[in-house]
């Protein structure tokens, strides 16, 4: 017996049925994708509602994994591949190392987790607790988040803390935003966030006012560097380079915003950077892509109307 790509299907956490790109292996089935560019794979695991990780192959006999126990690993596995996608064929960028790094992605850690996380090496994903949240990986901008901190660890590096690690959250939910690739979607967390309470997220670039983030300066949130305060208020200032990107963006569109915000986030940015350093090195890119013209009057007034000279 010969061990092959296939081609399977599943249902995801939102009920959707998916096509998949798994792997069979003397008999079984592996979410285990080996179609993307040169030696990358995304693996896609479980933890059991343990804490192990990477935890266990998800696997299945069939082909089609349609269990609800498996819904949550559908969709870290198909997600993974489109966010794979995003960033090879705009970016040219071979998974989040640029030289087609594994992308392993566990769900059903812990119990009632109601977060996901990039641990330096991997995703993974909490199942929430059923009314903060649902299984996290069931949504687009929330796998996007976690593998756009994989790209920044593999470039700017931006410290998790203060303002570069409220660029570092930023960042992530950019990136969160233009995979999902919505001009009206500017919400993060949306389809995974409070099941019994409809339209609500977890976070809006457009209005971040709404879910209790700054939008300006003038409210930059003071908050200690510690785990209790979220590191400086990294998840809360975020609210202030999301609302510049909501403005740029809205201008020139996702595809120029993506282009620049990548050639900053890969050329320009460093660890300690912080907000002003943000607006430097987002003009610069602007400048390097399209010359003194609209997109990099679009930086200055986004950043303008944000207050961050
Ligand atoms: C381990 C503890 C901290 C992990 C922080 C991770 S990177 C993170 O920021 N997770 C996102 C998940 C997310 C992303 C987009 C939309 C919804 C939810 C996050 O924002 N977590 C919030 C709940 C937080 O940690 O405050
Ligand atoms: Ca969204
Ligand atoms: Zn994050």
């Amino acid at each position: 017996r010969y061990d092959e790509p296939t081609i399977g299907s599943g249902v995801g956490v939102n009920g959707q049925t998916k096509s998949l790109n798994t792997y069979l292996s003397n008999g079984n089935y592996y979410l285990y994708d080996t179609t993307k560019a040169m030696n990358n794979q995304i693996r896609t695991y479980t933890s059991n509602n343990g804490t192990y990780l990477p935890g266990n192959y998800m696997t299945d006999t069939n082909n089609n994994f349609n269990a609800s126990d498996q819904a949550a690993g559908v969709d870290a596995h198909y997600y993974a591949g489109l966010t794979y996608d995003y960033f090879y064929n705009n970016h040219n960028r071979n998974s989040f190392d640029g030289n087609g790094a594994t992308i392993a992605s566990t769900v059903h850690y812990q119990s009632n987790y109601n977060n996901a996380f990039w641990n330096g090496s991997q995703m993974v994903y909490g199942d929430g607790d059923g009314r903060t949240f649902i299984e996290l990986s069931g949504a687009l901008d929330i796998v996007a988040h976690e593998i756009t901190h994989a790209v920044t660890t593999y470039s700017a590096d931006l410290a998790y803390h203060n303002q570069s690690g409220a660029l570092n959250e930023s960042f992530s939910d950019v990136f969160a935003i233009i995979v999902e690739g919505d001009t009206n979607d500017w919400l993060l967390g949306e389809d995974v966030y409070t099941p019994g309470i409809y339209g609500d997220a977890l976070r809006s670039m457009s209005n971040p006012e709404q879910y209790n983030q700054p939008a300006h300066m003038d409210d930059y949130y003071h908050s200690p560097d510690t785990k209790d305060g979220d590191w400086g208020g990294v998840h809360t200032n975020s609210g202030i380079p999301n609302k510049a990107f909501y403005h740029v963006a809205s201008d020139i569109g996702f595809e120029k915003s993506g282009d620049i915000y990548y050639k900053a986030l890969t050329q320009y940015l460093t660890s300690t950077s912080d907000f002003e350093d943000a607006r430097v090195a987002l003009e610069q890119s602007a400048i390097d892509l399209y010359g003194s013209g609209s997109e990099l009057q679009a930086i200055k007034n986004g950043f303008d109307l944000v207050g961050i000279g």
